[in-house]
């Protein structure tokens, strides 16, 4: 058993006026070009709150106020554990401004299956969609 690194990634399901904004990460780096939600690696010191409001701050140029915590998702790859940590939220402030990310869409829950994710949201989506008491597979193919 090879005990590896754990990373927890808090991130953001943004919802607003019945969408919920889906973020592209960037083509340099890793997992380029895949959808996720906004959010990142938890620094020392810091709660789960703390590093998404600076997170969201960092990347979206936004305030939120953070709801319901859902069921963690982990990823492992070579050398660590991602460890995914989504809470429901919403914005409280007005514009936002990319500093990291691609692009972003405001998508209806219907239409967020259809980008290409990250593997690991596959889960974060199944989670939400199951919180909303929405039922998946009624219409994804
Ligand atoms: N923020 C965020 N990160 C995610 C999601 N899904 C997922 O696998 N991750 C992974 O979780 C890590 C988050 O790290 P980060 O956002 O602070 O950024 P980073 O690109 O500098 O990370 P890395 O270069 O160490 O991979 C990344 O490895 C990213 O690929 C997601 O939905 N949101």
């Amino acid at each position: 058993m090879i005990f590896k690194p754990l990373v927890k990634v808090p991130c953001a399901i943004l919802e607003r006026g019945g969408k919920v904004l889906a973020a592209q990460r960037s083509e340099g780096g890793s997992l380029a070009l895949k959808w996720e939600f906004p959010g990142g690696k938890l620094e020392e010191g810091e709660t789960e709150e703390e590093c998404l409001r600076r997170e969201l701050q960092e990347e979206l140029s936004v305030e939120i106020a953070i709801g319901d915590r859902l069921p963690v998702t982990d990823r492992d790859d070579d050398t660590r554990t991602i460890r995914l940590v989504p809470f429901v939220c919403s914005l409280t402030s007005d514009t936002i401004v990319l500093t990291e990310h691609e692009q972003i869409l405001w998508l209806t829950p219907e239409e967020l299956p259809y980008l290409d994710w990250a593997e690991a949201d596959r889960y974060v989506l199944r989670d939400y969609f199951a919180y909303k008491g929405i039922d998946m597979d009624s219409f994804v193919p």
